[in-house]
């Protein structure tokens, strides 16, 4: 496989990391805030994201899976790691590399919104709504993108090109 063309570049996703930062930041104004960090291809992205945001932040991951080494979703998601903590009556957000499918942030909308949160919202760094197969709407979304296979800025194509810098599409 190849890396066709470079879709985002460094530039362009600092900026877009600091336009969603600066939203979180106005729309949480005076609450503390649970980051929820979905690994791995979100790692980059959070790690980023909650830097540029200036309010009491509690981070944890969780890591799930369902393309493991190919390019369609299976269909089911795996909890490799749960929450390390009690998010009963917390400000919760969801934050994701990419929504394709949707199945994983359908499975996860359920699975956290049963824990008695204060709040539960999504952001999400790129979405490919024409991929849906489940309804799910992302409340902060950085990019939107045609139907390409994505790689880098924490995303990978069978656990490659996560370190790249940009975002790629892949041929
Ligand atoms: O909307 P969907 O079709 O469910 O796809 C989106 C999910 O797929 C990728 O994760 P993946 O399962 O590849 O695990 P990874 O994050 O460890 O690469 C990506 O990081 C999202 O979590
Ligand atoms: O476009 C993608 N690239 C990598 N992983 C993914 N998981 C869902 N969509 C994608
Ligand atoms: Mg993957």
């Amino acid at each position: 496989m190849d890396i066709s063309k470079v879709m985002f570049s460094k530039e362009q996703i600092h900026n877009k990391v600091l336009e969603l930062a600066g939203k979180i930041q106005k729309d949480y104004e005076g609450e503390h805030v649970f980051v929820i960090g979905i690994l791995k291809g979100a790692c980059v992205f959070v790690s980023d994201l909650i830097r540029e945001i200036d309010l009491p932040i509690t981070l944890d991951f969780m890591s799930v899976s369902s393309y493991g080494m190919s390019t369609e979703s299976s269909g089911v998601v795996k909890i490799i790691k749960d929450l390390d903590m009690d998010i009963t009556g917390m400000n919760v957000i969801i934050v994701e590399d990419i929504i394709d499918t949707g199945l994983t942030l359908n499975y996860l909308r359920e699975y956290l919104g049963a824990r008695h949160v204060k709040s539960l919202k999504i952001c999400t760094l790129l979405d490919k709504p024409h991929r849906r197969k489940c309804d799910v709407v992302a409340d902060y979304v950085g990019f939107e993108i045609e139907d390409k296979f994505i790689v880098g800025y924490g995303i990978d194509c069978k656990e490659q090109y996560r370190n790249l810098p940009y975002i790629a599409a892949i041929d």
